[in-house]
This record gives C-alpha cells, sequence and structure tokens, in this order.
C-alpha cells in the first residue's frame, strides 16, 4: 500500500522513511523550500540532521500531487493542526484510507483526535491511528521499534502494520482507538512530571514514583472512558510512558527538566524548537478528569506549575503533603 505522509517534522519523516523501507512512499510537507532542500540533500537537515533517506522516499511539495498519486494517507503534524489538514484534504481523499500518527488533542474542546476525523471525514473512509514507544530519531536510524496500529476497521490495521514492518520495526494491532489514542496524551503529561522532578534533582525514587502514581491516574481515566486496561498497560500507555519519562529525546521531558531548572516555557520552547505537545495536553486532560470526576493529582498539579498557579517546590509540597490513602481504591 503506497501511503502519502502529511507533515515532515520528526515523526513525518521518520514514519515514511520507515515506509520507504518497504516501497514507494511520498512525504508531504508545506514549507516548500524545506522540500526542495530535503530533495536536494535526500535528508531532512533541520529535524533529523545527518540521516539519509531510503532511495524509494518521494519527496512531494503538492498536496494534491502527494494524494493523488497515494492508495492511504498518514497525517503526522501537530495535534493543533489536525482538523485543519483534515478540512483540506477531505475533498481530495476519494476512497482513500486515513491513518495518523498525531499525539495529543484537539486544543480547546479536548476532543479525541479519532472524534475529530470522525466528525470531519466520516465515515467515508477507514481509519487507524498509529502510537507507541518510537522517538522519531531512532525509527529514521532503523534501530528496533515496537508500536501499536488501533483502529476499528481490522484490516486497515493489518494493512498499516505490514506497511511498516521490517527486520528493525514491529506493529501491533488493537482495536481500542480511545485506550491508544489515550495512552499517547496522557504519558506527554507525565514525561512533564518526571522531566520536572529530574530537573529538580529530586531523584530515582522520585521518577518511579510520578511513573507508577502517574500509570494509576492513566487508569483511573481510562476507565472512565471505557478503555481496555490492557491497552494502557500496553505499547501505547505503559510503553510510551516508561519511554518519555526516562528518555532524553522527549521533547516533554526535556520542557519538564528545563522548568525543574527554573527556566521558563517559553524559553525551554525556544531552545527545544519543536512541537511539545505535553502543554496543551495538560489543559485537555485536566478537562477530561473534571468532566468524568477524576482524581488526578499529578496531572492537576502539572497544570499548576504550567499555568503559574504553583512553583515547581509548592508542587512538590503539596502532593507529598496528601491525605494517606490504599495504594489500590
Ligand atoms: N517526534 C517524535 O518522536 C514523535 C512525535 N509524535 C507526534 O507526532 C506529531 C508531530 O510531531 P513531530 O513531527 O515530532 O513535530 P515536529 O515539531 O518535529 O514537526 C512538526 C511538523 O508539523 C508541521 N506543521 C505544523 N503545523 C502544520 C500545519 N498547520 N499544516 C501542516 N504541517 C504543519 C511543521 O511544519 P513546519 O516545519 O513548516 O513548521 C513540522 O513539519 C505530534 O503530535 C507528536 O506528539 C509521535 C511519536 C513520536
Ligand atoms: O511520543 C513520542 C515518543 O513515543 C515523542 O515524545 P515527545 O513528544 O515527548 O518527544
Amino acid at each position: 500500500m503506497k501511503f502519502a505522509v502529511l507533515g515532515a517534522g520528526s515523526w513525518g519523516t521518520a514514519l515514511a522513511m520507515q515506509l520507504a523501507r518497504n516501497g514507494d512512499t511520498i512525504l508531504w510537507g508545506r514549507d516548500q523550500a524545506a522540500m526542495a532542500a530535503m530533495q536536494q540533500t535526500r535528508s531532512n537537515e533541520r529535524y533529523l540532521p545527518g540521516i539519509r533517506f531510503p532511495g524509494k522516499l518521494i519527496v512531494e511539495a503538492n498536496l494534491e500531487q502527494a494524494i493523488s498519486h497515494c492508495e492511504a494517507v498518514l497525517v503526522v503534524c501537530p495535534s493543533h493542526a489536525f482538523g485543519d489538514i483534515l478540512k483540506k484534504i477531505k475533498p481530495l481523499l476519494g476512497d482513500r484510507p486515513l491513518a495518523w500518527a498525531s499525539k495529543g488533542f484537539e486544543p480547546g474542546t479536548g476532543r479525541f483526535l479519532h472524534e475529530v476525523a470522525d466528525e470531519i471525514i466520516g465515515d467515508q473512509v477507514p481509519m487507524a491511528l498509529v502510537t507507541g514507544p518510537s522517538f522519531a530519531k531512532d525509527v529514521a536510524m532503523n534501530k528496533p521499534t515496537l508500536v501499536a496500529v488501533a483502529s476499528s476497521h481490522k484490516e486497515f490495521a493489518k494493512q498499516v502494520s505490514w506497511a511498516l514492518r521490517s527486520d528493525n520495526f514491529r506493529a501491533y494491532i488493537s482495536e481500542d482507538v480511545i485506550g491508544a489514542e489515550l495512552g499517547g496524551a496522557v504519558k506527554n503529561v507525565l514525561a512533564l512530571a518526571t522531566g520536572i522532578a529530574d530537573g529538580m534533582q529530586l531523584g530515582d525514587n522520585t521518577r518511579a514514583a510520578l511513573m507508577t502514581r502517574g500509570m494509576a491516574e492513566m487508569m483511573r481515566l481510562g476507565e472512565a472512558l471505557g478503555c481496555k486496561p490492557e491497552t494502557l498497560m500496553g505499547l501505547s500507555g505503559l510503553g510510551d510512558l516508561v519511554l518519555t519519562s526516562t528518555g532524553d529525546l522527549s521533547r516533554n521531558r526535556r520542557m519538564g527538566l528545563a522548568l525543574g531548572r527554573g527556566e521558563s516555557i517559553e524559553s525551554a520552547k525556544q531552545t527545544i524548537g519543536q512541537v511539545v505537545e505535553g502543554i496543551g495536553t495538560t489543559d485537555e486532560v485536566m478537562r477530561l478528569a473534571k468532566k468524568h470526576d477524576i482524581d488526578m493529582p499529578i496531572t492537576e498539579h502539572v497544570w499548576k506549575v504550567v499555568h503559574g498557579e504553583l512553583t515547581t517546590v509548592e508542587a512538590l509540597t503539596a502532593l507529598m503533603g496528601r491525605d494517606l490513602r490504599p495504594e489500590f481504591d
């Protein structure tokens, strides 16, 4: 199946490279000059410097051309741009199936990306999402990686997983779309939390505690939303939480590290220079937690730090001072 990958940031480029290890794959990005440079150097020097594209990766700066020459579309943009891109491609899509690999919620509404896709594209075509513990750089460098492909269309999920499959890449399929999306979003907030703790040099015990109790928050919210617990304990939940809470390639973790050292969000954003989904996701997870009356203290205190209501030290003191309770309710 020939994919057009829409979004030529680090993850779109890495996924296009992975697909191109198996066959012709189109990579589209909105920046004409950047796409011309990619075609010339056969690499994405801005986001993945020094890593050369496979021969079967086709660089395309024209959106209509990209879609008309593909059999399926994979959208890999930041979550805030997801709805806009879908509106743009809807008239071009025809009966081509649609996948995405963005992680997060629609800003301002807290809607899952599959809800946004359902509203804009409807049941016109099969849809799937790719998620799980996968740093773009490692995938681009062909390091062994496992992801999950979630879809209510089992056949399309299988097609996506086969298109991605290689000696160093495996994609497991799942039918739990909400669970897969929830894990990939909430872990961004928890990567901020563990990053903050590490930036404050609180030590290994604190990181383990935040990951474990953060996982409990994810499970509580997941239960309220009807997710399968095993999805959250799998690649798209726990797997991605471990990766982004411990791996310094994570932009969310690096944002947390900066906040923990006392830097501002704006200055950390400048230094990171790429999308940090967790800042917006914190708002949307809090919105969901309130709507479903779920206690998510770590998320709540990350929210308070991000919004300047508490310093990192005050947030730590408040979390450590909570009433004692059973580990499992
Ligand atoms: N990087 C990673 O390791 C992983 C990322 N993800 C997820 O993938 C998504 C994309 O992240 P990533 O590629 O890393 O982000 P980057 O910051 O590396 O790149 C973002 C890309 O999106 C493009 N973009 C931004 N707004 C629009 C728009 N309105 N229309 C079209 N393109 C747009 C940017 O274009 P321009 O360069 O012109 O600004 C840029 O190419 C995020 O949701 C992220 O959480 C998931 C798994 C792994
Ligand atoms: O989702 C990711 C890896 O699975 C990337 O995480 P960051 O967005 O924190 O870099």
